[in-house]
C-alpha cells in the first residue's frame, strides 16, 4: 500500500516538528527516514500511524485519505503495524501469547490464530522460545517477537521507530539482515526510522533525509551519497570536503572546474551555470599526483582507520581540509601533491 504525505505540518507550541513535509512511499518499498535527534522523524511516523493528529496537509494510505482538514482516522482504522524501539511487549504473556494477541482481539478463529502464530514465529525463528516470557529473552529476540506480532496482524504497512537502537553493534547487524529478510517475506510497505546512516544505507530502497522538520532530499542511497542536493546533505551523509571553485565551462552534466590553478572535470546536474561554485569531494575522489600537475597541499592531521591512513591536507586558500586515504603514514607538515578525480558540483 502506498503512503502519501502531502504538505504536512505539525507544531508543538511555536516549534514546527513537521514543516511542510511531503513524501511518497511506493507499495512494497523499504523507506528509511534518516536524520539527527529532534528533526521530527518520530512525529512523522506517529502522524502516519494515527497517533498524532496533524495541523494541516494530508496523509493517504493507498487510496484512502486518513488525515486532512477535519479528518483524523484513529490508529486502529489504519491497519498499520508499528514496531517501537522499546518493543512494547506484554511482560506477563509468553512469546506465543504476545504474537497471538492482536489476532485474538480481532476475533479470529482459534485454529486460524494457532496456525498464523506458528507461521509468524517460524518466520523470525522463535519457535524454540515460544513459551518463554519476554524478560527471559535477549534484546534481539525481544525485537523479533515485536516483528512477529506485527507480521501476525497482516498489516500491509509497517512503521518501525528505531527498532534496533537498543541492541549492541554485533546483534544490530544480524538484526538488519533479519529485517531485510522480514521485509522480503512480508512484502509490506515499510517505513523505518533511524539516526544511523550506515543502517539507513544498508536497508533502504529509498532514504529521506530530515532536518529541522523538513525533508532535505528523498532518494536512493547511492543518489543521496553521490548526488546530494545541498551542502547540508553532503555534510551529513558520509565523509566529504566542500571546496570553493570556479566553473570555467559546462557541457551537459560535466563541468570544467578550476581549483588552485588546476582544471578538473567534475560531474554536475543539467543546467549548472559557470562561475563561482561549491564542489563536494569525497576521499575516493582524491588521489596522489606524481605528474607535477597536481594541487600542492600540506598534511595537517593523520588518523589510522585500519588498513589505511585518513590524511587531512590543506589546499592554500580553501577553508576545509581535504580528506585523502593513503596506504602509507604521512606526518603533519609533509607536502603532498593531489589530484581530483570525480566529486560533484553542488546544485545550490
Ligand atoms: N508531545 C510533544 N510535545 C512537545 N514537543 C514535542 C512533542 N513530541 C515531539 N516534540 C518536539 O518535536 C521535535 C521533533 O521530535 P521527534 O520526536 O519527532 O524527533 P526525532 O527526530 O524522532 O528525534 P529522536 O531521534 O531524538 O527520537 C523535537 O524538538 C521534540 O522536542
Amino acid at each position: 500500500m502506498t503512503i502519501r504525505v502531502s504538505s504536512v505540518r505539525k507544531t508543538f507550541g511555536s516549534h514546527a516538528a513537521l514543516d511542510d513535509v511531503s513524501l511518497q512511499i511506493e507499495a512494497g518499498e523499504f523507506f528509511v527516514v534518516l536524520g539527527p535527534s529532534g528533526c521530527g522523524k518520530s512525529t512523522l511516523l506517529r502522524a502516519i500511524a494515527g497517533l498524532e493528529p496533524v495541523d494541516s496537509g494530508e496523509i493517504h494510505l493507498g487510496s484512502t485519505q486518513v488525515a486532512g482538514k477535519g479528518l483524523h482516522q484513529p490508529p486502529e482504522a489504519r491497519n498499520v503495524g508499528v514496531v517501537f524501539q522499546s518493543y512494547a511487549l506484554w511482560p506477563h504473556m509468553s512469546v506465543r501469547q504476545n504474537v497471538a494477541f492482536p489476532l485474538e482481539t480481532a476475533k479470529r478463529s482459534k485454529s486460524y490464530v494457532e496456525g498464523r502464530t506458528n507461521n509468524c514465529l517460524a518466520t523470525v525463528e522463535l519457535q524454540p522460545f515460544a513459551d518463554r516470557k519476554p524478560a527471559d529473552l535477549s534484546g534481539g529476540q525481544r525485537q523479533r517477537v515485536a516483528l512477529a506480532r506485527c507480521l501476525a496482524q497482516g498489516a500491509e504497512t509497517v512503521l518501525m521507530d528505531e527498532p534496533l537502537a537498543n541492541l549492541d553493534p554485533h546483534l544490530r547487524s544480524a538484526m538488519e539482515e533479519e529485517l531485510a529478510e522480514f521485509h522480503k517475506k512480508s512484502g509490506s510497505t515499510t517505513l523505518f526510522i533511524t539516526h544511523d546512516q550506515r543502517e539507513a544505507m544498508a536497508l533502504a530502497d529509498k532514504v529521506a533525509l530530515m532536518w529541522d522538520g523538513k525533508v532535505l532530499q528523498a532518494d536512493t542511497p547511492d543518489m543521496l551519497y553521490d548526488r546530494p542536493v545541498s551542502e547540508k546533505v553532503a555534510g551529513f551523509i558520509g565523509r566529504s570536503t566542500i571546496l570553493s571553485a570556479e566553473i570555467a565551462r559546462v557541457r551537459e552534466t560535466r563541468a570544467l572546474v578550476m581549483i588552485g590553478g588546476q582544471a578538473y572535470e567534475v560531474p554536475c546536474s543539467l543546467g549548472t551555470s559557470e562561475g563561482a561554485s561549491k564542489i563536494m569531494v569525497r576521499p575516493e575522489h582524491v588521489r596522489t599526483s606524481g605528474d607535477g600537475r597536481g594541487l600542492e597541499t600540506v598534511v595537517e592531521r593523520v588518523i589510522y582507520r585500519g588498513g589505511y591512513w585518513e590524511t587531512n591536507v590543506r589546499i592554500e586558500g580553501q577553508d576545509q581540509l581535504v580528506l585523502v586515504n593513503l596506504g602509507h603514514k604521512a606526518a603533519a607538515g609533509d607536502r603532498l601533491s593531489i589530484a581530483i578525480d570525480g566529486g560533484w558540483v553542488l546544485p545550490d
